[in-house]
C-alpha cells in the first residue's frame, strides 16, 4: 500500500505566469496538460483539490496602471485572463479522465458557474477537482489572495503555491544567487523579513486561519505529488 497522503482536501495556487512555458506569452497547452497530470497523480492519492490559477502569462492589472492607465480596468482584464486559464485547466482534466468545474468568481453563465461556498464544497465532496476563476472577483486584490480565500472557504489542510523557484529563501533567489532556502519557516517571519514570494494579504489571510502554505517549483514534473507522499522538495510555511 502506498503511504497515506498527510492531507485530505488542499488548495492548488498555480502561477499563471508558468503557464506560458517557453513562449514568453500566453498558454503552451503542454505545459497546461503536465500541470493537469500532476493534478491527477494527487486525485488517484485521494486528496481533493481545488485550484486557482493566476493570469501573469496573459494580463497583470499593474501594467495598465504603470503606463498611465485605469487600474481598475486593468484588473479586471486580469481576472478575465485567469478565466482563460481556467477553461485550459479544465480541458486538460477532463482530456485525462479527470472530473472538474470552473466556477468563476465572475459571473458568465455563459462559459461556466458562478462560485459559491456551497457549490464549490459539495462538488470538492463529490470527488471534483474545482477551479477557482477570476480571483477574489475584486480589483486591487491577487490571485495568491483568492488562494488564501479559497483555501479558508473549502477549509483546506494546505495551500500549495506552485511557483517559479522551488520554496521560499533568505532573499529573492532570481536576483541575489547568495539567497538560502528555508525548509520550514512560520508566516509571522515570512511577514516580518519582507519575503515578497506572495502578497502578505495572502500570508496574514493564511495565519489567520491556520492555513499552511507548501512553496515549490510548479515546473518540477510530479512535485506536487511528491511533497504530498512527503517527499518533494519545498519550503513550508507554518506556525507549528
Ligand atoms: N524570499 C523569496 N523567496 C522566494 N522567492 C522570492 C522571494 N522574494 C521574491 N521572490 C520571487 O517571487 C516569485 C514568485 O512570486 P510571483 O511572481 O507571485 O509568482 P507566481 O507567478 O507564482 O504568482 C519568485 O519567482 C521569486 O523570484
Ligand atoms: O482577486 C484578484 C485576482 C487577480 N486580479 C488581477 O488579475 C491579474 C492576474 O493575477 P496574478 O497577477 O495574481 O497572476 P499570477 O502572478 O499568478 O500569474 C492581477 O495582476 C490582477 O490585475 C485582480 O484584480 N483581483
Amino acid at each position: 500500500m502506498p503511504p497515506k497522503p498527510a492531507f485530505r482536501r488542499v488548495l492548488l495556487k498555480a502561477s499563471g505566469e508558468a503557464l506560458m512555458g517557453e513562449q514568453g506569452f500566453g498558454i503552451d497547452v503542454s505545459v497546461v496538460d503536465r500541470i493537469a497530470a500532476d493534478i491527477k497523480q494527487a486525485r488517484d492519492m485521494g486528496v481533493e483539490v481545488g485550484v486557482v490559477i493566476g493570469g501573469g502569462n496573459i494580463f497583470r492589472g499593474v501594467a495598465v496602471a504603470s503606463k498611465g492607465g485605469d487600474r481598475v480596468t486593468g484588473d479586471h482584464m486580469g481576472m478575465l485572463a485567469t478565466v482563460i486559464n481556467s477553461l485550459a485547466l479544465r480541458t486538460s482534466l477532463v482530456k485525462i479522465g479527470v472530473e472538474a468545474v470552473v466556477l468563476s468568481a465572475i459571473a458568465m453563465p455563459e462559459l461556466c458557474e458562478s462560485f459559491s461556498q456551497r457549490q464549490a464544497t459539495a462538488y470538492m465532496n463529490q470527488g471534483k477537482v474545482v477551479i477557482f476563476a477570476g480571483g477574489t472577483g475584486n480589483p486591487f486584490f491577487t490571485t495568491d489572495s483568492a488562494a488564501a480565500l479559497r483555501a479558508a472557504e473549502i477549509g483546506a489542510d494546505a495551500l500549495f503555491k506552485g511557483t517559479q523557484v522551488d520554496g521560499v529563501y533568505t532573499a529573492d533567489p532570481k536576483k541575489d544567487p547568495a539567497a538560502k532556502r528555508y525548509d520550514r519557516i512560520t508566516h509571522q517571519e515570512v511577514l516580518r523579513n519582507g519575503l515578497s514570494i506572495m502578497d502578505t494579504a495572502a500570508i496574514a489571510l493564511a495565519r489567520e486561519n491556520n492555513i499552511p502554505i507548501i512553496v515549490y517549483s510548479i515546473h518540477e514534473e510530479g512535485g506536487f505529488g511528491a511533497i504530498l507522499r512527503g517527499e518533494g522538495r519545498c519550503t513550508v510555511v507554518s506556525e507549528a
